[in-house]
């Protein structure tokens, strides 16, 4: 296995939907080539902002399928496999690694969640049985999944016992608490994924290198300023592009309930792109036609071209 090098930003994907609630898979090469434009060389697909959770195991490979056939336009593609009951995590890990995924991610079953470092590696190494040949991240994101184990002290375990262990997405609010300790254990030789927008210069200035951030998809020029700015030594001009990030997440954000947090976003993207990405799924909370005009209103607001 080679080891993975991604730096910088990597897009979550939104999975469009048709009115009828099915795939609409059509949309997805000219959502490539939007990131390709946008100089976003990688996606995390089936995510959070994916819905995986909504969709079938047979519909989270076709995902997979159809993003894979779009390496041109983004070359590094980790598919995430978690959530689900281990066996499912297993058939998606497989079904990935055949596919040649540059990475499985995965959350922890979210019913019997792991209580200690020792669970967590455990299940690691189970799900690691089934792609022993492809990159492996843990998918952190405690205030969702509950578990809330120090991602420090899972790395040091990890990397010892699970050699395909490549990284983690950190989506913890803790980054220059917990998440400088995960950049000190990792020393370079794990990929650490950043999870929340507002705090991308934050985690860039205790040693992240790369981040998984929602807002790559509709304002990748100010994600891309803030790590060419941290890559020349301009904290204070990182700080500012960090601001305008902020400011359009706290806007958006605020004004809109946390269990509305995808459907804000998915909304947003196809505002900004003009890609049509269509409604979540159900039990998703899905916006009204007057939060989409609100949110239309607060993006012309904030300067934004909207479609
Ligand atoms: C949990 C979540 O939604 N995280 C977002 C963030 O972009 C997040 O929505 C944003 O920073 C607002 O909190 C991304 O990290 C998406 C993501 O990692 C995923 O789809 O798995």
């Amino acid at each position: 296995m080679s080891r993975f090098l991604f730096r910088g930003m990597m897009a979550p994907t939104f999975t469009p939907f048709k009115d009828n609630g099915s795939l609409n898979l059509e949309l997805i090469p000219a959502y490539t080539k939007h990131l390709q434009q946008s100089g976003v060389k990688g996606a995390w697909v089936n995510g959070t902002v994916g819905e995986c959770m909504s969709m079938t195991v047979p519909e989270r490979k076709e995902v997979a399928e159809t993003w894979i056939k779009r390496r041109a336009d983004v070359p590094t593609i980790i598919i995430h496999c978690g959530g689900g009951c281990l066996k499912d995590t297993q058939e998606l890990a497989r079904h990935a690694e055949a596919l040649g995924a540059d990475g499985v991610a995965v959350f922890p079953c979210l019913f019997d969640k792991p209580e200690s470092t020792e669970e967590l590696v455990e299940y690691m190494q189970e799900v690691a049985t089934a792609c022993p040949n492809t990159p492996l991240f843990y998918y952190h994101y405690p205030i969702k999944t509950g578990v809330q184990l120090s991602m420090s002290e899972f790395l040091r375990e990890g990397m010892k016992r699970i050699p395909t262990l490549s990284g983690i997405k950190f989506t913890d609010v803790d980054v220059s608490g917990e998440g400088k300790k995960c950049v000190e254990v990792a020393q370079g030789s794990l990929a650490l994924f950043s999870g929340f927008d507002k705090t991308l210069q934050e985690a860039l200035s205790v040693g992240f290198t790369c981040a998984v951030n929602s807002g790559f998809n509709f304002l990748p020029q100010h994600g891309s300023q803030v790590f060419a700015l941290m890559e020349a030594g301009d904290a204070a001009g990182a700080i500012e592009a960090q601001g305008i990030i902020s400011t359009c997440f706290d806007t958006m954000l605020n004004a809109n309930d946390a269990p509305y947090t995808v459907s804000c976003l998915k909304t947003a993207t196809t505002l900004l792109t003009g890609l049509d990405f269509g409604a979540v799924r159900k039990p998703t909370r899905a916006f009204t036609h007057s939060m989409t005009n609100t949110l239309r209103k607060d993006l012309q607001e904030l300067g934004h071209k909207v479609y």
